[in-house]
């Protein structure tokens, strides 16, 4: 499994993908009205060109042949075509200021949290946490609330000028040929510079997305880069990758202006010879003066959107960049559910021969690992670190599969487990608590919404929170994100302690979650505990064996392989990794401070 593929793509989209991708991302709700939206502003600027051309016939019926009735036909028709354009134009942007397209964009950030929600937890932790904002961000505005303006331009720069040269062929059939040869002549450049143009928006769009990743990182790790003394020198990373920003923004600079002046000036120039060669024909007494002076109108009109039009499909590829971005994300399949569905009765844990290797890394983390828990049995997992402890939970919770071998829930596969249906088998307590910013309340609501309030409240009564919620400020209604770093650890532990007792599920798996918590603390935090784990599959992580050595069962791990089990007295009697663990904890327990100026014994 990878991350989602950011890395800035070689060569432009093809068109056909990229209007594939834009009508994927309005969604099929919005993609018939953005269709129309699209064709409506083709269909208006090639009106407006036609409008344009309709112009030298109006000069040579009012100027040249003084024919006052067929100029004032020719000018309705110039007025028609320019009427017609305008409400085209006008009914194509109402799909932007009708809000349909910021209704498109809202459903496609919703789509993607959905995404977010569905994809293999594993994929998700490998993505940074600032790149995923800045897609669901500005990916996604760049795309949708900027293509429509961005299209009309275009059309306008490149469909109008070519309706007038095919229009002008029943006017004048040199001119138009003329006319027509400008395209041919900025074709080529364009082929050649937008690739490269193509490839520096890409980068510096990707390069906007790591800074934004390493702004957020810098200002959650404020706090400890500062007791570390660190946070200059991780300023100086963030510098550099500024720094790096600049120096892609100065190469997407270099290689979008350079090709913007060469068609600016090579259709200044063509328009420029057209204007001669109508001049000469007029000299000649091939053209009508008043079709040269038509012809003047019509370059003078044409010419400043036809030499920047670069510019805006440089603007096409920040969108293609950002689409393909959306795009890799979607990809992302979750894991599959296999059928027949099912939903177990029991809550016994069997891992059955599982080997399990994270795509990023070289070795298996857990190799060939079988066990059995009982239901409402307590399990301790040991090990030194990095023996694989945490990789056995998280597949428990299936945030990734196995290469090999199975794990069941009383006696059914995981992976015929719907996803929402095994999440709410499973509680668990990390050591670090992730508080929302939401109410006391919400906070612990959110592991069963449709909770009463004497059941929201028993919770907390079980997990020892009440004395505590009832001194915050505004009680229950306290927002946690004002006041969240004001609680002390243990509280903030007994807060998501009360979360999995509301939620009640059959198996519990805590990931020692007293390790980082004074003795006062712990007292209060083991006693929530106690009310969490009663009469449940319990597996906890632990780091300290002296919690758990009153197990049912310990497991030792050892290099992602299960090397011993049994109860504590059991593995204490044969030398072993727990035995040699168990010593050098009791040692350490002795270990004290010893006051300045006097020496340790
Ligand atoms: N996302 C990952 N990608 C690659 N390797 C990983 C990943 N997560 C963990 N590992 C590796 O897998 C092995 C087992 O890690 P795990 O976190 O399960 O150990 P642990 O016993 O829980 O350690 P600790 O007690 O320090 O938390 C380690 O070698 C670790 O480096």
């Amino acid at each position: 499994m990878s991350a989602p593929s950011t890395a800035p793509r070689k060569g432009p989209t093809p068109w056909l993908a990229t209007w594939q991708r834009l009508m994927e991302g309005v969604g099929p709700e919005a993609a018939p009205g953005l269709r129309r939206a699209i064709l409506g502003l083709l269909a208006a600027a090639i009106l407006q060109g036609l409008a344009l051309a309709s112009i030298v016939p109006v000069f040579t019926a009012l100027f040249s042949r003084r024919d006052l009735t067929d100029g004032l036909v020719w000018l309705a028709v110039f007025t028609a075509l320019t009427v017609a354009a305008s409400v085209l134009r006008w009914r194509a942007q109402g799909f932007d200021y009708d809000g349909q397209m910021s209704a498109a964009t809202n459903r496609l950030r919703l789509r993607l949290g959905a995404q977010l929600r569905r994809m293999p937890l594993e994929t998700l932790q490998e993505s940074r946490t600032g790149e995923l904002n800045s897609m669901v961000l500005n990916s996604v505005d760049e795309t949708l609330q900027t293509t429509l303006t961005i299209l009309n331009l275009i059309f306008i720069a490149v469909v109008t000028p070519f309706a007038t040269g095919i229009a002008l062929f029943a006017v004048d059939w040199r001119m138009a040929l003329a006319f027509l040869a400008v395209f041919p002549a900025i074709l080529p450049l364009y082929r050649w510079r937008r690739p490269a143009m193509g490839r520096g928006k890409r980068i510096l769009a990707q390069a906007h997305q790591e800074a934004n990743a390493d702004v957020l990182e810098y200002a959650q790790g404020l706090p400890v880069l500062r007791a570390a003394r660190q946070a200059g020198s991780k300023a100086e990373r963030l510098a550099k990758t500024f720094e790096k920003l600049e120096a892609i923004q100065a190469y997407g600079h270099r290689k979008g202006e350079k090709p913007n002046i060469l068609v600016a000036s090579v259709v200044e120039l063509g328009l420029v010879l057209v204007l001669a060669l109508g001049a000469g024909l007029v000299a000649f007494g091939a053209l009508d003066l008043a079709a040269l002076a038509g012809l003047l109108v019509i370059v003078a009109r044409l010419s400043e959107p036809l030499s920047t039009f670069i510019l805006y499909t440089a603007m096409v590829e920040l969108i293609e960049s950002a689409l393909d971005r959306i795009a890799a994300l979607m990809r992302i399949e979750p894991l599959p559910q296999d059928d027949p569905a099912e939903v177990p009765d029991r809550f016994d844990i069997e891992f059955d021969a599982v080997t399990f290797r994270y795509a990023q890394a070289p070795d298996p983390a857990l190799k060939g690992i079988s066990l059995r828990l009982p239901a409402r049995s307590l399990t301790a997992l040991v090990g030194p670190s990095g023996s694989g402890k945490t990789t056995l939970t998280k597949l428990l919770m299936r945030q990734s599969d196995p290469q090999e071998g199975a794990i069941r829930i009383g006696g059914v596969d995981l992976r015929q487990i719907p996803a929402d249906r095994l999440a709410g088998l499973i509680s668990v307590v990390f050591q670090d608590v992730y508080l929302f910013n939401d109410t006391v309340a919400a906070n612990i609501r959110m592991a069963r919404p449709d909770a009463t309030e004497a059941e929201l409240r028993a919770a907390a009564e079980a997990a020892h929170c009440l004395e505590f919620i009832e001194r915050l400020p505004k009680g229950w209604d306290t927002p946690l994100g004002d006041i969240g770093g004001r609680l002390s650890g243990g509280e903030r532990q007994r807060i998501s302690i009360a979360r999995a007792l509301l939620k009640d599920a059959p198996i519990v798996i805590l990931d020692e979650p007293t390790a980082a918590l004074d003795t006062e603390s712990e007292l209060s935090v083991q006693r929530a505990i106690d009310a969490l784990v009663r009469d449940k599959t319990v597996l906890v992580i632990a780091h300290r064996l002296s919690t758990v050595a009153g197990a049912d069962r310990l497991l030792v791990l050892e290099e992602g392989r299960l090397t011993a089990q049994g109860r504590h007295a059991e593995l204490l009697a044969c030398p072993g990794r727990y035995r040699r663990m168990w010593e050098a904890q009791m040692r350490a327990k002795d270990w004290h401070l010893v006051p300045a100026g006097t020496s340790a014994h």
